[in-house]
């Protein structure tokens, strides 16, 4: 039951829908089973040449049954599609929901092809749950129940024996069929996301696939998953008809066991001939709509795995209450780290430890250091995406994770080692910063960062394959230059920039920064005399901080020697 409450809870806000069309599902299927009752018996009934008003009442009866059970079917129809789309569509805004406060650390979790396949296919697997799985048994159940009565009221013998057939059909054959089902699912779901994530790993590494000369065992690999994937399901696609086979050959001999049963009772002087066809045509109809059971335990077992493999993206996470503080929009970001340590799930040590330091309004702070020494991470956490494990992090002395993020993020400026481009014009994708950009300022901004010679028009292709690396680092700093925000955070943003071209683009960034404050990593030591402050990281650790002259000034200081180093291999 834990497995299937997310698709449980979605199902029962629609309740309306569902108890309407289960009414639907069950008149359909009544006059159904009535309709057909009805046409045995006035075949029985015709053969004695009753008087005529007894067959004009059973003709307009069959008519009406015949009616009343195309209607009801298209209101069934109706109404459960239309409540199984709605319930899609909440299944949907709730992973949603769930998984977008969680996106930076859930992508660190799983593989993208994985989580791609948990929230396209398993939501979608999910709108069987309501239509395959619970709709049947309760419309079927029902139905039986009424007819059940009914046959009583004529012959018990018979009425016993569907109800004998209705409990292999409703419990135990469901119950095996799920048995065997079981088995071949668990294995369909692993093909399934192998395939899924081979894929991925394909399509986003071909062109170094192709350049290392492993793109061939890479697609041998995915020619093997997709066999296999294809071979499952094969093997399902024959289990499921051979269940159906047995479900329909199992109505069939009901029925024959009905006739043969009441052609006794007949013939024993202990039921009306006239009612023969009449039970016959009932045990035929009522068992009807039975193969939909054959194909339950299959969408019973995929919703159920499908619900677990959502639900569990967001419960293995700790909870994330959401964040109520807004920052005032006018007021400049002061940044206070004390003693901040950071680990990233799945790691044996911390990336960062113990870090303090701070970043006041207007200042220009560089962080410096070997690579892997923590320098993103630092940066990661200001932005809300590292898991901090001790220590505060206040933005304008409230706690960082009680402040809503989003205004957060809206005083930020941010440009990482690696941007997103989006498929489509320099124009959007420089507007995606800003909405309200107008052409001019796009212009100036591009003119800033010596891109001048793009027009607004000119197409980017996806992740900006078509731009060079320096290319994309200036078009995501012209991006910065449409925005106002009180912290600029650049990780690395000129490091594919020739010397002059990053001296040129500094001069902009400092020039439209006087009363904002910077933070800027780097792996050049050069231009940092003029720094605020510099932040000298290593092993995870800040190992010194302050001024150009105060670092320099330390006989044996890292920094000084780092310098020294750089100075060294430039002569
Ligand atoms: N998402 C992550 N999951 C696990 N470990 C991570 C993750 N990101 C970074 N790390 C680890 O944290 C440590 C610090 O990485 P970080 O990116 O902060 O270093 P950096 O100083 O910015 O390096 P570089 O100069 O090469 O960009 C490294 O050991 C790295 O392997």
């Amino acid at each position: 039951m834990k497995d299937i409450s997310l698709v449980l809870k979605m199902m029962l806000k629609e309740k309306k829908d569902i108890l309407i069309s289960v009414f639907f599902g069950f008149l359909a299927g009544i006059t159904a089973v009535s309709l057909f009752a009805a046409s045995g018996y006035l075949i029985s009934q015709a053969a004695f040449a009753p008087p005529i008003y007894t067959l004009m009442i059973l003709v307009a009866s069959v008519k009406l049954l015949g009616i009343t059970s195309a209607v009801s079917r298209y209101g069934e129809r109706y109404f459960s599609h239309r409540g199984t789309f709605t319930i899609l569509k909440n299944i949907r805004l709730k992973v949603y929901d769930q998984i977008e406060p969680l996106a930076s650390r859930i992508l660190q979790k799983y593989r993208s092809g994985d989580i791609l396949a948990r929230i396209v296919g398993d939501v979608e697997s999910l709108q069987h749950f309501f239509l395959r799985v619970f709709y049947p048994p309760v419309v079927l159940a029902t139905v039986f129940t009424a007819t059940i009565f009914f046959t009583m009221y004529l012959s018990v013998g018979v009425a016993l024996t569907i109800v004998a057939g209705m409990v292999v059909v409703l419990i135990v054959f469901p119950s095996i069929f799920y048995l065997f089902q079981k088995r071949t699912a668990v294995s369909m779901r692993e093909k399934r996301g192998a395939l899924s994530s081979t894929f991925t790993d394909y399509l986003y590494g071909f062109r170094e696939l192709t350049i290392f000369q492993q793109a061939e065992g890479k697609k041998q690999q995915l020619d093997h998953d997709m066999h296999q994937y294809e071979e499952m399901k094969a093997k399902e696609n024959r289990q499921l008809a051979i269940q159906e086979a047995v479900v329909i050959f199992f109505s069939f001999f009901i029925a024959v066991i009905v006739l043969v049963q009441a052609g006794l009772y007949v013939s024993e002087g202990n039921l009306a001939g006239t009612l023969l066809a009449m039970l016959f045509m009932i045990a035929i109809t009522v068992f009807e709509d039975t193969p939909s059971m054959a194909v339950l335990p299959a969408h019973l077992e995929e919703s159920k795995a499908s619900s677990k493999r959502l639900t569990e993206v967001w419960e293995e996470e700790p909870r994330v209450e959401a964040a109520a503080h807004e920052l005032e929009p006018d007021v400049p970001l002061h940044v206070v780290f004390k003693d901040v340590s950071i680990q990233y799930p799945n790691e044996k040590k911390p990336a960062v430890r113990l870090a303090s330091f701070q970043i006041k309004p207007g200042k220009n702070i560089a962080i410096v250091g070997p690579s892997g020494s923590g320098k993103s991470t630092l940066m990661q956490a200001m932005l809300t995406f590292a898991p901090i494990q001790s220590g505060h992090i206040l933005v304008n002395d409230k706690e960082i994770s009680k402040i809503a993020q989003e205004s957060l993020w809206r005083q930020m400026n941010v440009s990482l080692q690696h941007n997103h481009f989006f498929y489509g014009s320099i124009y959007e994708n420089l507007r995606f910063a800003n909405k309200e950009a107008g052409e001019e300022a796009c212009r100036e901004a591009l003119e800033k960062v010596q891109l001048s010679h793009f027009s607004l028009e000119d197409q980017v292709l996806e992740k900006g394959t078509n731009l060079s690396g320096g290319e994309k680092q200036r078009l995501a700093l012209a991006r910065l230059f449409l925005r106002d925000a009180s912290i600029w955070l650049l990780d690395e943003p000129t490091s594919s920039l020739d010397a002059i071209t990053e001296q040129e683009i500094m001069g902009q960034i400092e020039k439209a920064t006087k009363y904002q404050a910077v933070v800027t990593i780097r792996h050049r030591l050069t231009g940092l005399e003029n720094m605020d402050q510099i932040i000298v990281m290593n092993h995870g650790e800040i190992i010194e901080q302050g001024t150009y002259m105060e670092l320099m000034g330390k006989a044996d200081g890292y920094f000084k020697a780092m310098k020294e180093l750089e100075n060294s291999q430039l002569v």
